[in-house]
Order: C-alpha cells, then structure tokens, then sequence
C-alpha cells in the first residue's frame, strides 16, 4: 500500500492541534490578511495575481468552483468538497530510461503551480484497513465494465515485470466507461490480481471530520497517478478535495522530464527513507538521483545517521511535551533528546562542507533529510522565548533549511508553517525585516507548490492557517 497521505505521526499532531491553536495568533502575524499585508509597519505589496484577477489561472481552482473556500475552511467537512471533473494537463506515460516501469512525463514546460491532473478515485474505501470494501467495489465496477477492467489491468502488480508491462496510450487512460458490448470479454474478473493492485497502487489518508478532531481513513485507487513513481526528490504535490487527487507542479518542470511525488514522508536521512518504509512498505528500493548520493555517502555519515534513527520519536515527543507546556514555560536543558538532536545537524553540516564532489543541490538534499535535527531546538526556543518574553533570537541557518526543505520536497504543508513562522519572527527583529520580505515570498511560492496557483489573498489565509501544523517532521 502506497501514498500515505498523512505521514504516522499525523495522530499525534492532531492532538496537539487544539494546543497549536493556542500558539497560533503568536505565530502568525497576518491578521486581517488581504493582498496588502501590514509587513514590518508599512504596507508591503504581496507578489502573485491580484485579487480581481482570474482565480487560479492555471490551477484547480479556475477549474472546480468553490475550491479556495474549501481549503480556506481546511478541507472540512471533507463531504462537502466541491465536485471535481477529471482533467488531464501537459502530461503523458511513458516507458522510464533506468527500469523503474512507466512513468509520467511533462509535454511541456510548466511553472510551477501549474495544474497537471484532476483525477477522481476508481473506487474508495473508509475504515476498511484490509481493504476488502475496496476490493469488493472494484470487482462490482469491473464487472459491469470491461473497459474499466482492462484500465485497472493496465496498472503494475507483483507478479508483472516493470519492464514488459505496456505504456498505455492517455486516450485509453482517458476512456469513459462504455457499454459492454464495446469491448470483447476477453480479460475476465480475478479478485486476487485485483488485490494486488491494490496493494501496489492504492492510496490512503485521513480526512479530517466536520469537528476537526477526528478523522476518517480512506483507501482509493486512481488511474493515471498509479503510475506516477516516487522520488526522494519530487516535483509534483497531490492534493486531496474530497475523495479526488489534484495534482500540481511543485517546481517549474522542463518538457520531457518525469513528473514525481514522494511515497513516504522524505524529509529524513537515507537509511530511514528505505528502511523503515520504501523497502519495508512498497517493496522497492528507491533509485532517485538523491539515494543514489546519500548512497555514496551511506559510510562517510552512518554514525549520525544511526543517531538520527535512534533519537527522532523521542525528540519529537520533546517538541511536543515542549509545546503544550503552556503555563510552565520550560527551560532549554529539560529536553535532553532535542539537544542531541541539534548535535547532529551540526556533525552533518560540517561532514557535507567537506565533501568534495558534491553539487549544492545535493548538500541541500542531505541537509533537507536532516532538518528534524534542527528544527526541534529551534522550535523550543522560539516557544520559550515567547513565553518568557525574551527578544526572538534569530540564527540564519533557518533560511538554509527552509530552502533545502523548498529544493528537496517542494509543495510540504509543514514547510510553509515554517515559513510563516519565521516570517512573523522577522517581523519583531528590526534588521531582519528584508530576510522576512524574501522568505514571505518563498511562502507565496510555496503555497502555489502545494495549492497550484491561487489568489495572493487566498494565499495569505492558506499561510495563517498553515501554523496548524507544527513544522517538526
Ligand atoms: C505505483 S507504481 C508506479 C508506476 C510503475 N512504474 C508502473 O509502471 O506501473 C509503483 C512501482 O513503480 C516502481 N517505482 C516507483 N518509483 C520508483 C523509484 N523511485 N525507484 C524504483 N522503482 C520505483 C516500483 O516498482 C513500484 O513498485
């Protein structure tokens, strides 16, 4: 099963929320948010289309009515998402040069925001976790509907080679159903291969409900993002509006190259990445460009990287036991894990300065997958300082990992919470204020990355309510 939506410690998060809302007004500085926000005591206007623009040029919500309220509104009550048709953007299958099967590729330059795919579920499940109502309501689709059968077919399962299986034209892709008599009946209903493909293809998640407290698990298979791959180092983000998958280019994208999204959560070293999920879950070993070089560095950082592994749940709970300490502030020295956490951030830091050979790009891939590292002291002490109402401190290494984070896996929710909290620091720091000027354009950026390309206003909102999300991953 593929695609987890919300990564494992989404359950833990959403305890927290009601804790975060808390912090939220201290976190974000864009009350009464509108394309002019009040940045650093002056109007400062916000890149993007204007208002009164088209909403959404090249995005989803030129296309689906009613979207921004949506996401405005958080995705909830996900049963009242606005209807989505499917579309198909600049996009095509075809075969990958390096044996990973099929793939999708660009037809065409796009920047990034560009809508690729609307894509509605084949069938969906809720609360199924073996995934039997699943099984049962494609095997009923299919055989009512040959066409469906052989779409379904088209799709990889354990026992096809990755090599042999057809490239499937995106006219057959793109094929209503019609009726039975179309089609021979030459491929007939086998529940067991259907299962497999499900069990390779398939994508679950979590919906929130009306209450924003608990949650829904659902299970869907999808046609043509089936056979998008996974890369440690995507440019494609999905987003889920109800039960349909919207996709959108996360990084400008030349023609010709592979569109990707990420699996699993990425943001974590290479030894985690494979072990504890790819491999473990999906039953491949990633062959993306970014493994590859944590690969030829697997000795050189084995030591922090085992550290990393040991360390990350217990420095999480910190953060989080940090957090909802409202009324005690702590002190920095009561998080043991988080401060050995820090410790190898650095070690990385320093250990990839001397690495010669390696491109930015790829420091900024390593550094991406060591963030947490970071991230949780920096958090604390952000936390603390507000509580005890010590000036912000500010450490411009928060930039480098942003914009490793932006490099690595474009279009991440909890980057742009970071982003809008280092933005609402830079607001109280006289000499900071073109750092927060540049990083809140970053923002702008990143919201199209995640939300395809929406009103700059709309995007402001999508900032504020983005500190939902404790950016700790
Ligand atoms: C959901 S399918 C993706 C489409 C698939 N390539 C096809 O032709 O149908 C997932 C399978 O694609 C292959 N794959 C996807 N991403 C990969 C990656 N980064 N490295 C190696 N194989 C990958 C694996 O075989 C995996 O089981």
């Amino acid at each position: 099963m593929r695609g987890t939506l919300v990564n494992s410690r989404s359950s833990a998060r959403a305890r927290i929320s009601s804790v975060l809302g808390r912090c939220r007004s201290i976190q974000c500085q864009f009350h009464g948010a509108s394309p002019k926000i009040p940045l650093f005591g002056k109007e400062v206007e916000a890149e993007g289309p204007s208002a009164d623009e088209d909403e959404g040029k090249g995005g989803a919500a030129s296309l689906v009515r009613g979207l921004s309220e949506f996401l405005l509104k958080g995705c909830s009550p996900w049963r009242e998402a606005p209807p989505c048709a499917d579309y198909i953007g600049p996009v095509k299958v075809a075969r990958t040069p390096d044996g990973r099967g099929r793939g999708l590729f660009a037809t065409q330059d796009v920047r990034a925001g560009t809508l690729l795919l609307i894509s509605n579920p084949m069938a969906m499940s809720y609360d199924d976790p073996h995934r039997v109502l699943l099984l049962m309501r494609l095997v009923a689709r299919a055989q009512d509907d040959p066409l469906f059968l052989k779409q379904m077919y088209c799709l990889a399962h354990t026992q096809s080679s990755q090599d042999e299986m057809e490239v499937p034209s995106m006219d057959f892709l793109a094929s209503p159903p019609r009726s039975p008599s179309d089609y021979g009946t030459d491929v007939h209903v086998d529940p067991s291969r259907i299962m497999d493909i499900i069990m390779l293809n398939s994508f679950e998640g979590e919906f929130k409900d009306d209450n924003q407290e608990s949650k829904t698990w659902f299970c869907g298979l999808y046609l043509i993002p089936s056979l998008i791959n996974h890369s440690c180092h995507r440019n494609a983000s999905r987003l889920i509006v109800g039960g349909t998958m919207i996709l959108h280019a996360a990084t400008d994208i030349q023609k010709g190259e592979e569109i990707t999204i990420t699996y699993i959560s990425t943001v974590a070293p290479l030894e985690l990445r494979h072990k504890s999920s790819l491999a473990m879950k999906f039953g491949f070993k990633c062959k993306c460009k970014r493994c590859i070089v944590e690969d030829s560095l697997r000795h050189s950082l084995s030591d922090v990287s085992e550290m990393y592994c040991n360390l990350h749940d217990k420095a999480f709970d910190e953060v989080r036991k940090a957090i909802s300490l409202v009324s005690h502030p702590p002190t920095e020295s009561s998080f043991s894990a988080v401060a050995q956490f820090r410790s190898i951030f650095d070690r990385v830091s320093s250990r990839i300065r001397s690495e010669y050979g390696l491109s930015e790009i790829e420091r900024k891939w390593i550094m991406a997958g060591y963030s947490s590292a970071y991230l949780g002291k920096w958090l604390i002490r952000g936390y603390i300082a507000r509580f005890s109402k010590k000036p912000a401190i500010w450490d411009d290494t928060i930039v480098e990992v942003v914009e490793a984070l932006r490099t690595t896996i474009p279009g991440l929710p909890h980057t742009l919470s970071l982003i809008t909290l280092i933005v609402a620091i830079t607001q109280r720091l006289e000499n900071k204020h073109e750092i927060g000027k540049d990083v809140f354009k970053m923002g702008l950026a990143e919201c199209s990355g995640i939300y395809g390309n929406l009103r700059s206003d709309v995007c402001i909102k999508l900032m504020e309510k983005s500190t939902e999300v404790i950016p700790f991953f």
